[in-house]
């Protein structure tokens, strides 16, 4: 299969062939930026309102639920309020043109670009009426999937006052929803725009599931962390948004404290309340803890484990690892050693945070962690997370030895720590475990099956896995597509995202850019970013990048230049790879300098690209305010690849001593082969056989078959005219087998 008969599957009449648009040419992009909406869908009941409070929370998206859009008409008595009543009380559906009306309204007031739809649509009906309406189509549809007696108990449960919240009406809900959501939720999968979420399970863990999705938008990564009320209308608070502020007085005016509820935790209570006080979810989480780290300062102590369940749940959205060792110090031990749920919420706190030893302190202080699965998870999750595999493997093992029945959040963990580790031997035995476990059709397994087969180079199995897989979903394909090109099987990879697109998947963002940043032709590059222009995905943050990194490779920095200028938004790595294709020469810098006035937050990555520039063009000073700035400044700690970019830079600015003793006294950790390879490198450029033969010394003992370092040190010899050392170095790499 070459590329255009690849291309040609892609779309009647529609190849890649077409070169790309000369710049001048080139259509920019459009100066408004279409939205992003996600649908949400399930039955009722199914729990979207209290999952959209979480991305709300996590994301910043606006929350619109069509529900309660209706609901507002009810209560303001408008012209429209008594017939929806009427048709709300029997279960019936709203005609499409008053919903879709409404839903413009608030899309066309509000300030935000991102928006979480509710309960919409929820006929086909409403569907086309959004479409022709809006001109618009979503981005995600969000499909919780729920079974009927648990819809029907979480409703009679809800006790919210709902006119509709009783089993008669619920009844013909459910009948309705399954009549006419149902063919909403099939035209959405067959677009592939569909997730579906098992829908039971804890409030948190059904997130956990969320998560990932919106995580992989980087649009919605930008504003994460953000405070959510800050983007809401005025007239549109987030579901239950006023029963809690009512129960939140209510405990406020009894309690002393700071606006919390403790009676009946919800995902984050106190940050409800207060936002007229705080301006952000940060300063509201910093002025609750205030409060109780003083009352405990008066000796009034804090035992209500709610308190701390919802304080650690909002340092982990937050990410607020500082604040969450403040709630920490503040627990009791004994409610830390007894209560699973606060310690196992420590648990992930530290370790999605990346400190994962502390994170097994709290877990090995735990009374009962065989009880659940959770704290296991995050431990396992977050020594992944961290390259640690094998300490995720061994907690994994440990699971079983406990008696500890793993879940289905455990196997894509451990799966991901076992294609880290590349033992493919493992991945089968836990492949069995998970088919043991009953997980063997879930797709989200299935998913991280794929993907660790691949890693282990085994892409036979991946491949079985994936066609195994039932209703494959973007991970699926793309786990499958990333399999094949990490593979170097480009066709393989072609012929996934040909049957993408006859799937009636069209390859995202990420599968583009995955071709994209692999094509081993330039021809093939150039022609698939004319089929990314004709698709207009030309401007997409990853597909761009990919772009650039694809024209810089090959020697066209106009072409990357051209692309970075005109990119809409940008992030890190849109950053690096700029400042990476002028690591040669000082425009480097200015992209650097562009970018902190642009706000952007460096990594350690564009310090290892202007680090390396400083060597390449003999700045010593800028390279040494920029090795100091980047800890002081952006709180990086220097790895080994920027210490090997400051020895190189002192190297070849012949400044031997400072190259050195860059090693042995200012390094907090051994250096590695890229560090003593580039003062190896410096000694020969400027003759300095003595650090020469220390760095030699060492080169051997760490890359014992590494013939370069033999090489380079006998050159080093010849230069000094000492005949007999070359001659010395030439038998040890006799003896060691590496002469050729
Ligand atoms: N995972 C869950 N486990 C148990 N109860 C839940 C869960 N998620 C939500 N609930 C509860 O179930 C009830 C229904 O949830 P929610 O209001 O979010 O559903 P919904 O899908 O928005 O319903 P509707 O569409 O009818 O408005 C609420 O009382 C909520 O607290
Ligand atoms: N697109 C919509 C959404 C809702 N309604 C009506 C009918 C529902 O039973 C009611 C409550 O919605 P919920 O809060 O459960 O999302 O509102 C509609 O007609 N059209």
């Amino acid at each position: 299969l070459t590329l255009n008969q690849a291309a040609s599957g892609l779309k009647v009449g529609e190849s890649f062939a077409t070169d790309i648009i000369k710049p001048e040419e080139r259509v920019l992009p459009p100066k408004e930026k279409a939205p992003f909406i996600t649908f949400v869908l399930g039955g009722p009941g199914s729990g979207k309102g209290t999952q959209c409070e979480k991305i709300v929370e996590t994301f910043g998206l606006q929350h619109l639920s069509a529900g309660d859009l209706l609901r507002r008409e009810i209560a303001m008595h408008t012209e429209n309020g008594a017939m929806i009543l009427n048709l709300i009380k029997d279960g019936k559906i709203v005609p499409s043109e008053v919903t879709v009306k409404l839903i413009q309204k608030e899309l066309e007031s509000s300030d935000n670009r991102k928006f979480l739809i509710d309960g919409f649509p929820r006929t086909e009906e409403n569907r086309v009426a959004f479409e022709r309406i809006i001109r618009a189509d979503p981005d995600v549809v969000l499909f919780f999937d729920c079974p009927e007696e648990e819809m029907v108990k979480r409703v009679l449960n809800r006790n919210q006052g709902r006119i509709d919240d009783n089993i008669t009406t619920m009844k013909k809900r459910l009948k309705i929803f399954n009549a006419l959501n149902r063919p909403v939720i099939d035209y959405y999968k067959n677009k592939g725009k569909l997730y579906t979420i098992n829908a039971v399970g804890t409030v948190d863990d059904i997130f956990q599931h969320v998560l990932p999705i919106f995580n992989s938008f980087e649009q919605l990564k930008e504003s994460s962390h953000v405070n959510p009320q800050s983007h809401l209308g005025p007239s549109l608070k987030p579901r239950h948004h006023q029963q809690l502020k009512q129960h939140r007085q209510n405990e406020y005016n009894n309690s002393g404290f700071t606006s919390l509820s403790f009676t009946k935790p919800s995902p984050t209570p106190l940050l409800i309340g207060k936002q007229s006080i705080h301006r952000t979810q940060l300063e509201a989480l910093d002025s609750v803890i205030t409060d109780l780290e003083t009352s405990a300062q008066k000796g009034i102590s804090i035992t209500e484990p709610e308190i701390f369940a919802s304080l650690l749940e909002t340092c982990y959205s937050l990410r607020a690892i500082d604040h969450g060792v403040r709630v920490h110090h503040l627990i009791p031990p004994y409610l830390l050693r007894n209560n699973v749920g606060i310690s196992s919420k420590l648990v992930r706190l530290y370790a999605s945070c990346g400190f994962a030893e502390v994170a097994h302190e709290v877990f090995d202080r735990m009374s009962k962690r065989e009880s659940s699965p959770f704290a296991w998870n995050s431990l396992i999750s977050g020594y992944a997370e961290l390259g640690q595999y094998e300490d995720a493997m061994a907690l994994y093992f440990q699971m079983a030895e406990d008696g500890v029945k793993p879940d289905r959040f455990t196997f894509p963990r451990v799966l991901k720590a076992c294609g880290g580790i590349g033992s493919v031997q493992i991945g089968e035995a836990i492949h069995r475990d998970l088919v043991k476990a009953g997980f063997g059709y879930d797709v989200y397994v299935l998913n991280a099956l794929v993907d660790m087969y691949a890693k282990c180079g085994d892409i036979v199995k991946a491949r079985n896995v994936f066609y195994m897989i039932p209703n494959k979903d973007y991970v699926s394909w793309n786990s499958m597509l990333t399999g094949y090109l990490h593979h170097g099987l480009l066709h393989e990879a072609l012929d996934i995202f040909r049957l993408m697109v006859q799937n009636g998947i069209e390859p995202d963002k990420v599968a583009i850019s995955s071709v994209l940043a692999r094509v081993l032709s330039f021809k093939h590059g150039r022609q698939l970013h004319g089929w990314v222009i004709r698709r207009g995905m030309e401007w997409e943050l990853s597909v761009a990048n990919a772009l650039i990194v694809l024209y810089s490779k090959r020697g066209q920095l106009d072409q990357a230049c051209f692309i970075f200028d005109q990119m809409l938004e940008r992030d890190t790595v849109s950053w690096n790879a700029i400042i990476s294709v002028h690591s040669k020469d000082s425009n480097g810098f200015k992209y650097f300098e562009q970018m902190q006035r642009a706000d952007a937050k460096p990594d350690g990555i564009t310090f290892v690209s202007v680090l390396s520039l400083c060597a390449n063009t003999g700045m010593v000073e800028d390279g040494e305010r920029l090795f100091s700035l980047m800890s002081k400044e952006y709180g990086i700690n220097p790895k080994m690849e920027h210490y090997a970019c400051m020895v190189n830079l002192y190297g070849r600015a012949g400044m031997m001593e400072e190259a050195y003793s860059m090693i042995v006294q200012e390094m907090e950790f051994e250096a590695g082969p890229t560090v003593w390879g580039a003062l190896l490198y410096a000694c020969y450029l400027h003759g300095n056989t003595d650090i020469g033969e220390v760095a030699a010394q060492r080169l051997f003992e760490l890359e014992p078959d590494n013939e370069h370092n033999f090489e380079l040190l006998m050159r080093i010899y010849s230069k000094a005219k000492r005949a007999e050392d070359v001659e010395r170095v030439r038998q040890m790499l006799v003896d060691r087998g590496l002469e050729t």
